[in-house]
């Protein structure tokens, strides 16, 4: 668990942040959202001591940090930026095995850890593991850059715009592949962004900041529904409800139910755009798989009355304009249906 207690620094006579008291849970991903020049990257790299505090203090797991070597400290915290900053000479494999090396620990292991983890990023082993970084993509740099923090093992994960550089495509597949990474991993995680609807997907909290204090920290449901302030109302912006609902994975709609001849969907599938698979699909109701595993089945009408669930409030016109982004003119009942547009919705 990471605590900041007061935490300051002050360049000159200005504050980049001013007294921050805020937990960020265990195993969670936590967002630092805000305008430009609010603190959160300052924030961030007091954690990992990039930049020392002038006030207050990081805790890790009750121990304060200016008391650790910062080397010692930044061994169990991984720090994925947006300007991966890859070794050009090294191939892929290298790279993502550059703290295990130095560690010195065994090298076929370590093999082996680096070829799981470019598959879990979806690089597959065997194309990639001998690239240089100048023969990837920035989407795939940046894949082999959060591949190389998880390398280690650290149990706390500091991410500053990690996604930042990719096109919005790209950007959503890499987001909805680390958060799979994520549900079986369960690092501590604390993600820079200034992009709200990435901090809404990604964050099981978010902590929206202002001119170096914190403005509310809650989940997402909180912050949408019950900003504690005009300005989180305003920054957060009159369509936050639609947002948030294209964040919320279908997953969180699955119930029991007769599962048989009905088409499939991902779990990770976001709820705009299960809406608007279904429809295209011709079919009110779609079997929500978790890989091998049945989760259960999901109705339209589920997703287009998502107010019951907590996710928008009752006429906010959010399922509204959500199913207005699948296919306008064709109802849920119309339409032949194509299991194949929705198994083939979003990578697992
Ligand atoms: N080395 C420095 N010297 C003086 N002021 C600084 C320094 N680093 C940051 N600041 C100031 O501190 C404030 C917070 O900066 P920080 O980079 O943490 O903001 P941010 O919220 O991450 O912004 P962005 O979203 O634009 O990256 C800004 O006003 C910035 O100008």
């Amino acid at each position: 668990m990471i605590t900041l207690n007061h935490l300051e620094k002050k360049y000159a006579d200005t504050y980049a942040v001013k007294g921050l008291s805020l937990t960020f849970p265990d195993a969670s991903i936590t967002a630092l959202l805000g305008p430009s020049g609010c603190g959160k990257t300052t924030t961030l790299r007091m954690i990992n001591r990039l930049i020392e505090p002038s006030g207050g203090q990081v805790l890790l797991d009750g121990q304060d940090t200016a008391r650790l070597r910062p080397e010692v400290l930044r061994r169990g915290i991984g720090y994925v930026i947006q300007q991966i900053g890859l070794f050009p000479h090294l191939s892929v494999a290298q790279n993502v095995a550059t703290v295990p090396d130095l560690l010195g620990q065994n090298r076929s292991q370590t093999a082996k850890r680096v070829d799981e983890l470019l598959s879990l990023v979806g690089l597959e082993p065997s194309v990639y593991r001998s690239k240089r970084p100048a023969e990837l993509s920035g989407g795939q740099a940046q894949r082999v850059g959060v591949a190389r923090a998880l390398a280690a093992d650290p149990p706390v994960l500091l991410m500053d715009e990690p996604f930042g550089a990719l096109d919005p495509i790209a950007r959503d597949e890499v987001q909805e592949r680390f958060l799979n990474i994520q549900r079986e991993l369960k690092k501590t995680v604390v993600i820079v962004s200034h992009d709200i609807d990435e901090a809404l997907r990604m964050g099981d909290y978010v902590a929206l900041m202002r001119a170096g204090e914190l403005e509310q920290f809650g989940t997402p449901d909180d912050l949408v529904r019950r900003p504690a302030s005009e300005f989180v109302r305003q920054f957060l912006g009159d369509d936050a409800n639609l947002r948030q609902l294209a964040g919320v994975p279908v997953r969180q709609f699955a119930r029991s139910g007769e599962a048989a001849g009905l088409p499939r969907i991902e779990a990770g599938t976001n709820t705009r755009t299960a809406l608007a698979l279904m429809l295209r699909a011709g079919s009110e109701r779609a079997a929500v798989w978790e890989g091998e595993r049945l989760l259960g089945v999901v109705g339209f009408s589920d997703l287009t009355r998502a107010e019951g669930s907590g996710v928008a409030p009752a006429g906010s016109g959010a399922a509204d304009a959500a199913f207005a982004t699948g296919s306008s003119s064709s109802s849920p009942s119309s339409g032949s249906s194509s299991s194949d547009s929705l198994s083939s919705g979003r990578p697992g």
